[in-house]
């Protein structure tokens, strides 16, 4: 049985553990780490893992550490990790965005085996999807292995070159929050013209739902499900003329490319971290 340790139980690390019990993966095997005592009961309670304080302790025998802390963490932890690694050698994964593989490197050690990969919170209903990279260190095994780990819950891509991940990052990483402001921005809209809160939601996030699974289901390409939408003169053209006016896709590239870059610059910004 591959033993998984999560350093960091936050968000992310949450979506994924809920993600991989729900495909069958033993809750005995996975352990994590989490500073916060309230966070660590919680994470008991709802998955059974096994929480400690300490990074340590949490990696004790692990073959696999998904490293799940922010980015600006990630120096401050590889310090506590030194005789774990040094010992077992496991496999690394990092989930940080931005960070670069060759920061992990030269914080963890150059001779380690490392995947930096990009999920998404979808993970904790099988639905997530994750961008990977792994470094020159990673035997055929254990790139078969992060796949396992991320298939489970959900898509996985390998990327060809890592500077992609960022823009991972931007279109799926983050991009669950595009679609929840949307949901919002149409409860909003539907309120305003005198809906209940309630039933405008359970509309906008129920077309939310069917328009992700056509896409994913049908196998069609976007623009024509969007034609089959669109009746001439109709409401859905007026619609999608006033986005053009307003320049939806402009709008939408300079919003991927603003998260393209800030991945880019939080890695920056640890450059000259010890
Ligand atoms: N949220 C998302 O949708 C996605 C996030 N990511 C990446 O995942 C990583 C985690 O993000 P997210 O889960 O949202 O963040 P969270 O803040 O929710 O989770 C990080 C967790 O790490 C804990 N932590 C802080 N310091 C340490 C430490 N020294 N050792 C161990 N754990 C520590 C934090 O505890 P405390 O709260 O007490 O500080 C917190 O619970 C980030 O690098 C992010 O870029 C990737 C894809 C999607
Ligand atoms: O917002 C962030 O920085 C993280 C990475 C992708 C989703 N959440």
């Amino acid at each position: 049985m591959t033993r998984l340790a999560f350093i960091g139980g936050g968000n992310m690390a949450r979506s994924l553990i809920g993600g991989l019990l729900k495909t069958g993966v033993a809750a005995s095997s996975i352990s994590v780490a989490e500073p916060r005592a309230e966070a660590r009961q919680e994470l008991g309670r709802e998955f059974g893992v096994a929480c400690y304080a300490d990074n340590r302790q949490a990696a004790g025998d692990a073959d696999v550490l998904i490293l799940a802390v922010k980015p600006q963490i990630m120096p401050a932890v590889h310090g506590e990790l030194k005789d774990v690694l040094a010992r077992q050698r496991p496999l690394l994964i990092s989930i940080a965005a931005g960070v670069r593989i060759d920061q992990l490197e030269r914080w963890f050690g150059h001779a380690l085996p490392i995947v930096r990969c990009m999920p998404n919170t979808p993970a904790l209903i099988g639905a997530g999807a994750t961008g990977l990279f792994a470094n020159r260190r990673v035997s055929a095994e254990q790139r078969a292995l992060a796949q396992h780990i991320l298939d489970a819950v959900g898509l996985t891509r390998w990327l060809d070159e890592e500077s992609l991940l960022d823009t991972v990052t931007a279109i799926s990483g983050s991009s669950p929050a595009y679609f929840f402001a949307l949901v919002e921005a149409l409860e909003d809209a539907a309120f305003s013209q005198g809906m209940s809160r309630d039933t405008a939601r359970a509309l906008a996030a129920q077309a939310c739902l069917g328009a992700g699974r056509m896409l994913t289901e049908s196998g069609e390409d976007p623009s024509v499900l969007r034609k089959r939408v669109t009746s001439p003169n109709g409401t859905t053209q007026a619609a999608l003329e006033s986005f053009a006016a307003d320049h939806f896709n402009q709008v939408v590239a300079r919003a991927v490319a603003a998260a393209t870059r800030r991945g880019g610059e939080m890695a920056a910004a640890l450059d000259d971290t010890p």
